[in-house]
């Protein structure tokens, strides 16, 4: 099991992206782990989506090692040859859903006050294609497209009834549903299983690892133009002004 720590809000800051991969290399080389859970140690959190701070007011090379750091992580998740199962034990936007969205299956406390979606678009931003890809391939086109052009976040009961989510669960019973899920999908051979996701996967997969350049020089500009900074700075004061 992994289990994100990083309060308040298990936000991806380069320094939690950099253990996350670390972590996930190290059981992927296991050749006795298998399968992993991903869950958040944070109360009412899975993950805040990609920290802020590390998108404002920093320098280019700053822009271009945190991209490199969240496309990395994105790979290695969703490329996985362990089965992963995200048990989504809180409120999850943005690069949060992603890490969801990238595993194998999902499974989300059943609480209406908790929501998971790829709201960017409300912080004036864009999600990339591969997250974007990786959204297409769980909920389809349609629907994916309506909720990233709005920005949706959703309610727990609205992703499970759109597809985002496998899975609801009262909150007491998440791990326990989650072993039980791990266990049915590791009674399968894992040869075919893994041949099986490798085919599903490795058009969106080749798509970034083709691209990762480009994509992170798209990001580098797009990120650090006046207007961008000043949406985030805006987004980050709405936030803190709510909590008052
Ligand atoms: C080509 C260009 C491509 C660009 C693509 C960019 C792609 C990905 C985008 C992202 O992932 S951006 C992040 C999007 N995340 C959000 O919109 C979530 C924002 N946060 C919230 O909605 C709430 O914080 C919460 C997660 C629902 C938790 O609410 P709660 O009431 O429990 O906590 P708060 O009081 O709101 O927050 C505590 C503390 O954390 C700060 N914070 C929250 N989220 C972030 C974050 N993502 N990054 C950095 N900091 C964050 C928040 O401001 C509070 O700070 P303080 O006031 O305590 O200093």
């Amino acid at each position: 099991m992994m289990k994100l720590k990083s309060p308040p809000v298990n936000s991806l800051s380069l320094e939690l992206l950099t253990e996350f991969a670390i972590s996930l290399e190290k059981l992927e080389n296991n050749r006795a782990c298998r399968g992993v859970i991903i869950t958040s140690s944070v109360p009412k959190i899975f993950s805040s989506g990609l920290d802020i701070t590390e998108m404002c007011g920093k320098s280019m090379e700053h822009y271009t090692e945190f991209w490199r750091a969240v496309q990395e992580i994105w790979l290695r998740v969703y490329s996985s040859s362990m089965v992963t199962v995200a048990a989504v034990n809180g409120s999850s936007p943005a690069g949060g859903c992603l890490i969801a969205l990238s595993c194998d299956y999902r499974i989300m406390a059943e609480n209406p006050k908790f929501s998971i979606g790829l709201n960017e678009a409300q912080l004036g931003i864009v999600a990339p294609f591969w997250f974007k890809d990786t959204f297409v391939n769980v909920v389809g086109h349609r629907i994916a497209e309506r909720s990233l052009q709005l920005g949706s976040l959703h309610s727990a009961p609205e992703a499970h009834k759109l597809g985002l989510v496998d899975e609801l669960v009262p909150e007491e019973k998440l791990m326990e549903k989650a072993a039980a899920v791990m266990a049915q999908w590791l009674a399968l051979p894992d040869h075919a299983r893994q041949l099986t996701k490798t085919m599903m996967r490795k058009p969106v997969v080749d798509r970034l690892v083709a691209h990762r350049e480009e994509d992170i020089k798209n990001f580098v500009t797009f990120i650090s133009k006046e207007s961008i900074q000043k949406s985030l700075r805006m987004y980050m004061e709405m936030l803190k002004k709510r909590k008052s």
